[in-house]
């Protein structure tokens, strides 16, 4: 059989969409799924994310990592399949649809990119040497002087696997000050189980920390990933972190067709 599918990258985060508004995916095989977001044997991303019918929203976002698990929010691919919907003719603008987290609205700026309500933060571990909190997804912060040189993809594995997270484990973030209002930010990725060149919920999340923490006192945050530039912008009030919206871009790269 020959599957549709289309590509589509956020700040280099990159993934698999695939239209099952007629549920026509076989959603339970894992093999399938990392085998179509391999970059070698198959089409190649991060991830992969079905589109699919939802009968409160504008459409469903069903997420999937590299390894074929399905898996928690994923702020990028949202920001990506909010470009899709609009591809698609889904919707126009503006958009409000139902991913594992709950409802996500988004719309886009007039200069394209994609700004995306993630979820309400309301509580943050902050510890001596990191902080954690979940975003959508679980993340886990932590502040790095020498970050163009640190190898992300090993530090990152032992804080995933070690004894912190345990079975679930968690994404990990490494950060460094630019400025009171820019951080650089490189992120080991669950279930990619590398560095991905941005991660939506880990810059959420490293936004929040860095002010949770007292590294600045502003409430709109530049995050410059490997693949390009986020921003995070948010409310601090006694319940926590509200109106929580992370902006950038998301964009087509191509569409095929692939033999499963
Ligand atoms: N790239 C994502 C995060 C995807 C989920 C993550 N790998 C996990 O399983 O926790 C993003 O942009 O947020």
């Amino acid at each position: 059989m020959q599957l549709e599918f289309y590509k589509y990258q956020g700040a280099g985060n990159d993934f698999v969409m695939i239209d099952n508004r007629s549920g026509f995916f076989p959603k339970e095989n894992t093999q399938l799924i990392a085998h179509l977001c391999d970059r070698r044997f198959g089409i190649g991303g991060d991830g992969l994310i079905l589109l699919e019918n939802d009968s409160d929203t504008d459409f469903k976002m069903v997420y999937y990592n590299s390894d074929g698990n399905q898996s928690s929010m994923c702020g990028n691919g949202g920001r990506c399949l909010v470009a899709f919907a609009k591809d698609l003719k889904v919707i126009e603008n503006k958009t409000t649809f139902i991913a594992t987290d709950g409802l996500h609205q988004a719309s886009f700026e007039d200069n394209g990119l994609v700004s995306l309500q993630m979820i309400d933060v309301p509580t943050i571990e902050i510890k001596k040497d990191y902080s954690f909190l979940n975003t959508g997804s679980p993340h886990h912060v932590q502040m790095v002087e020498d970050l163009e040189h640190y190898n992300v993809k090993e530090n990152g594995a032992a804080i995933r696997y070690g004894e912190l997270y345990g079975a679930a484990g968690s994404n990990i973030n490494f950060v460094k000050k630019i400025d009171d209002t820019t951080f650089r930010l490189r992120t080991y990725e669950r279930g990619v189980e590398d560095e991905t060149l941005a991660c939506g919920t880990g810059a959420t999340a490293v936004a929040i920390a860095m002010n949770a923490t007292g590294q600045t006192d502003v409430t709109a945050i530049n995050v410059n990933v490997e693949g390009g530039k986020l921003v995070v912008s948010f409310d601090k009030d006694k319940n926590g972190f509200t109106n929580v919206f992370l902006k950038g871009p998301a964009e087509f790269v191509f569409k095929g067709e692939i033999k499963i």
